[in-house]
């Protein structure tokens, strides 16, 4: 879908109601207009000395209803207009919404969330003002334009005049094409450094208790400051071009005022036109000053939100890398082999290989424990199993399936993935752990935050399972936190179960009880747990050490420890660690 699409389709829906709003803009004009010609009358009959009283109340009422037609029109016109572009917004920021959760992680990690929210909130609402807004306010002067053009022709006032006192405005066109790239390419520097400082300020406040953990709040202000400088600069250099550009507009009116005066007012004296005429003429003029100048207003904010709509263009145009074939196939993952082949894999953009020649099989219901130094390339070799990246092709297999042809959707469903730090939503614990299936009953949810050892933390809080969680669930600590996320997983009961350093914040009594529990729950499931200490996969089916990217070590614990290696080492560092922890105790 690309930008064009975005109006496009939406002008293809619209199309009547922006007819129907630039005919009423007309007919309100047209009775606008009106008004120089009545007061034209009006001067012409004072002029002559045929003004009576009647005739004075008969032209204020004809004057009163001229205005209340206008308005009447004009209302309704425009309000057509907002409230479609109203509209617009819900639509595309809904779209915005579908398109950011097609995406995959590849693309959250190069875009940050505040550059990702300006989309939403700037560019929308800057392409919604040129549609809405800017469109009745071009549909007005467009429309005031052709009715006092015509009016001045149908007053009879002579066509050298009209042309002489309306040529200056021919200019703006002229002025419009040379100033218009200028203006665009300068609102696109000011709407990315708006999203640039979006990102720092979301980051900044998300990361604001390390900042005062720190006291480095100076720094963080510089920081910011800068951000926030570099929009100034942006804007200046924006409003240095569009200022000029807006003050053109309306000099150019004033010239065209100057004309009709002195062009006009020689006429007179000379008794080529009537006094009416030249009054007419004058008001004819003046009326289309401000409407002039709000053209320019106009086409400003349509260069403007050609630039935002350029960027919404750009980011719906990107599509996912992860991508599911057109043959993919749902596979069982319950009684599936996970086969892993010479599995090579480097971050794109950097040389350096994170896993090397991984060969592994796991058969169905086996517990496979992980261990490894940090940045080895563990949760790297879980995302690939999950697809977040994409594996090269023939290295990953389900049964017979490579990993690439199953569907997403049968992939993810049936695996469930539980992350070193889960992010809290700020809803209800219930609504958090029920997350996968939000209308799962609370015994479902009680067993499965037994299961994780948070329930008897989950019970003392003021509402129990219906306790709201502040932001990101700040009112749980790290430990509880981690447990309420390993119940989200445990939930799903699902074929796979991934527990990626997930009892990393919780001390070894409370892990040796979760394990258990979950030993005895998945029994017959597969499940992989990562972990740095021995005694959280000590129990697995097998066990794989991975140092740099390579498996030096493979075996159950009892094997591992007879063998001379890493495992052994980091066994006899934890026991002493414990043994003294015991002592000391
Ligand atoms: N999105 C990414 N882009 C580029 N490099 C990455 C990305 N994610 C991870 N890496 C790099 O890949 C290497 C392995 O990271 P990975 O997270 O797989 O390690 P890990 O063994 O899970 O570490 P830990 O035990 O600390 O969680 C690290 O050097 C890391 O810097």
């Amino acid at each position: 879908m690309t930008s064009a699409r975005i109006l496009l389709d939406f002008f293809r829906k619209t199309w009547l109601v922006y007819l129907l709003s630039l005919l009423l803009h007309l007919v309100s004009n047209l009775i606008n207009v009106y008004f120089p010609k009545v007061l034209g009358e009006f001067t012409d009959k004072l002029h002559v000395g045929e003004l009576t009283r009647s005739l004075i109340v008969d032209y204020s009422l004809l004057l009163l209803a001229i205005g209340v037609g206008h308005v009447l029109f004009n209302g309704v016109a425009m309000y057509l207009i907002m409230h479609i572009g109203r509209r617009f917004e819900f639509l595309v920021r809904g779209r915005l919404f579908r398109h950011f959760t097609e995406m995959s992680e590849r693309f959250y990690s190069r875009n940050g969330v505040g550059k990702l929210l300006s989309y939403f909130m700037n560019d929308v609402t800057a392409v919604r003002e040129s549609i809405s807004m800017g469109f009745n306010q071009s549909a007005n002067a467009a429309m005031l334009l052709i009715a006092a053009m015509s009016m001045m022709f149908i007053s009879g006032i002579p066509v050298y005049l009209i042309a002489a006192s309306v040529l200056p405005l021919l200019l703006i066109p002229f002025i419009v094409v040379y100033l218009g790239p200028v203006i665009r390419k300068r609102s696109l520097e000011v709407q990315e450094a708006l999203g640039r400082m979006t990102d720092t300020a979301e980051e900044q406040f998300g990361g604001i208790r390390v900042t005062k953990k720190f006291a480095v709040e100076d720094i963080m202000q510089q920081r910011f400051d800068q951000t926030v400088e570099r929009i100034r600069r942006n804007q200046l250099r924006l409003v240095r071009v569009s200022s000029f550009f807006q003050a053109l507009i309306p000099f150019l009116g004033t010239i065209a005022l100057i004309t009709a005066l002195a062009f006009g007012g020689y006429l007179t004296i000379m008794g080529r036109i009537t006094l009416g005429n030249f009054v007419a003429l004058t008001l004819y003029v003046r009326m289309l000053m401000t409407p002039l100048q709000q053209i320019g207003n106009v086409i400003n904010s349509i260069q403007r939100s050609r630039a935002s709509l350029e960027r919404l263009n750009d980011l719906l145009s990107q599509k996912s890398d992860i991508v599911e074939s057109d043959h993919a196939k749902a596979v069982d993952l319950g009684k599936a082999e996970i086969r892993i082949d010479n599995l090579s894999f480097a971050y794109e953009d950097t040389s350096h290989q994170v896993l090397k020649q991984i060969d592994l099989n796991v058969k169905p219901g086996q517990t496979l424990g992980i261990i490894g130094r940090t940045g080895s390339g563990k949760t790297t070799l879980m995302k690939l199993l999950l697809r977040t990246y994409d594996p090269p092709p023939g290295t990953i297999h389900y049964d017979e399936t490579d990993v690439r042809a199953l569907t997403l959707e049968s992939l993810r469903s049936q695996i469930a993935y539980v992350p070193q730090d889960g992010f809290l939503f700020s809803t209800t614990i219930r609504e958090n752990i029920a997350f996968y299936k939000r209308d799962a009953d609370l015994d479902r949810v009680e067993s499965a935050a037994r299961q994780a050892q948070i329930y008897d933390n989950i019970v003392e809080l003021p509402s129990r399972f219906e306790t709201r969680l502040g932001e990101r669930g700040l009112t749980l600590s790290g430990g509880q936190r981690q447990r309420t996320s390993l119940a989200r997983g445990l939930i799903k009961n699902a074929p796979i179960m991934i527990l990626d350093d997930s009892v990393s914040a919780v001390d070894a009594v409370t892990e040796k009880e979760i394990i258990d529990s979950i030993q005895k729950e998945r029994q017959g499931k597969t499940t992989i747990i990562i972990a740095h200490r021995i005694s959280a996969i000590k129990h697995a089916d097998h066990i794989l050490v991975l140092d740099d990217g390579v498996i030096i070590q493979r075996g159950t614990h009892e094997e591992l420890l007879r063998q001379d290696g890493l495992y052994a080492d980091l066994h006899a560092i934890q026991e002493e660690g414990s043994q003294h922890g015991t002592s000391h105790s």
